[in-house]
């Protein structure tokens, strides 16, 4: 029996792929072997001896201490890709808000008092306050051309903008699937040069914090719209009230409330939203589970953010073995050593590294005694070992 802890709340559709025969699921639970989460901010969490696989049902994982689950042989998995379409109608729906001015016209009409005819009046006379501007050929930058914001550029681009985008680290099937009306600006500061709004799609490290700062905002065109649906930090929130207030930027829409920012007249916060529709929840929690699945099961590993990507089929093999290890030399002969050392025989095997984790996994033609698992570990290098 596998053992499940939730630290968010996970869509029952992704939990159903945990059969409850071999699943144990639950919010409090001891020594699990996964956990499954959302934002849960798990930095501070002291993670258990038992912890076998980290799922992440969602794009980001700032909130998740990849380096420390590298080190300890756990890997992270998340779900790219599932959230992306609705994150890219949030933006389409921000822009729309901002440029056709429609909360202050909904705020207007609901201070409206009078019969119907006299709203009606009041309706017309004040409308002209909330003028906007159509999206059409209004220019559109995105930084990050990911699952997000290849989307966003693409529908943008479809509903007549002109749209630039950037991202020095494009995979090639993003750039296959982003339109060929996108410019590719050279710069963060290019594109800003150019554009009337911009929007971050990228994840938040080191290179991408305050990716839009002062300096930056600066030589951005005037009257700038900033859009934030990817991750508190990487807009310097503090440098962008300053610019509102000097009129170099018109306003920001950002998931990402802080007190900075919910008063402020000229900024929309909303309450990270994003990923927030049934779809979504739907799409990130059954990608996530059936990725956690498969490795608790057969040790294979896709859509890892720290792990290599490993697959072997099971070829009828009941007898399989996984050893996690440093991506260092002589790790396949040790291994293979304490194997023979047991009269096993190797059917099947797959290694594979990414940085410094290295993956084995062997299929054997009898049933693995677990002294063969104390024995590995005892091997310098080895970070877990699992009978599967
Ligand atoms: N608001 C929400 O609810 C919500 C939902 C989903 C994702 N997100 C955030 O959006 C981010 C992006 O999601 P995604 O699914 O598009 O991820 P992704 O990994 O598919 O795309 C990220 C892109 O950013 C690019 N990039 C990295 N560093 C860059 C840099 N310095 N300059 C320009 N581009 C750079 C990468 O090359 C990649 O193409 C996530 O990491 C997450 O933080 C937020
Ligand atoms: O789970 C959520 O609601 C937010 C997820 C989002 O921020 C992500 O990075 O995928």
């Amino acid at each position: 029996m596998f053992k499940i802890l939730t630290l968010n709340n996970i869509s029952i559709l992704g939990l159903e792929r945990l059969p409850r025969d071999r699943y144990e699921i639950a919010s409090e639970i001891q020594h699990p072997d996964a956990v499954l989460l959302r934002s849960f901010k798990m930095h501070e969490w002291e993670i258990p001896g038992t912890l076998k696989a980290v799922g992440r049902a969602g794009a980001g994982v700032n909130n998740i201490p990849v380096d420390k689950m590298t080190k300890l042989g756990i890997p992270v998995f998340n779900a790219p890709g599932a959230n992306a379409n609705a994150v890219k109608e949030l933006v389409l729906g921000a822009m729309l808000l901002a440029s056709r001015n429609l909360l202050p016209a909904w705020d207007y009409v609901r201070g409206l008092q009078g019969t119907d005819a006299e709203i009606s009046k009041q309706v017309e006379a004040g409308k002209k306050q909330f003028v906007g501007s159509e999206l059409v050929n209004r220019t559109l930058g995105v930084i990050g051309l990911g699952a997000i914001g290849v989307k966003v550029a693409n529908a943008a681009q479809s509903l007549g903008m002109q749209v630039m985008g950037y991202d020095p680290h494009i995979t090639v099937k993003n750039a296959w699937q982003l339109s060929s009306q996108v410019k590719q600006a050279l710069s963060v500061e290019d594109l800003l040069s150019q554009v009337e709004f911009v929007t971050v799609h990228v994840p938040l490290s080191d290179a991408t914090r305050h990716i839009i700062n002062a300096e930056r905002l600066k030589i951005a065109r005037k009257e700038l719209m900033i859009l934030n649906f990817s991750r508190d930090g990487i807009i310097d929130d503090v440098a962008v009230g300053e610019a509102i207030k000097a009129n170099q930027v018109k306003g920001y829409i950002t998931d990402f409330p802080t007190n900075l920012l919910i008063k402020h007249e000229r900024v929309i916060a909303l309450p990270h939203l994003g990923a927030s529709t049934n779809e979504a929840e739907e799409n990130c929690a059954i990608m996530v589970a059936d990725q956690v699945r498969d490795y608790l099961e057969n040790a294979t590993i896709h859509n890892s953010v720290n792990f290599p990507e490993i697959e072997m089929p099971r070829s009828g093999s009941e007898n399989r073995l996984l050893v996690v290890n440093s991506n260092v030399p002589h790790m396949i002969e040790r291994i293979s050593s304490v194997i023979s050392n047991a009269a096993l025989n190797i059917n099947n095997m797959v290694n594979r590294s990414r940085g410094e984790i290295a993956c084995t996994l062997v299929d054997v033609d009898k049933v693995i005694p677990p002294s063969i698992v104390d024995d590995l570990r005892t091997k310098e290098g080895v970070l877990t070992v699992r009978i599967l």
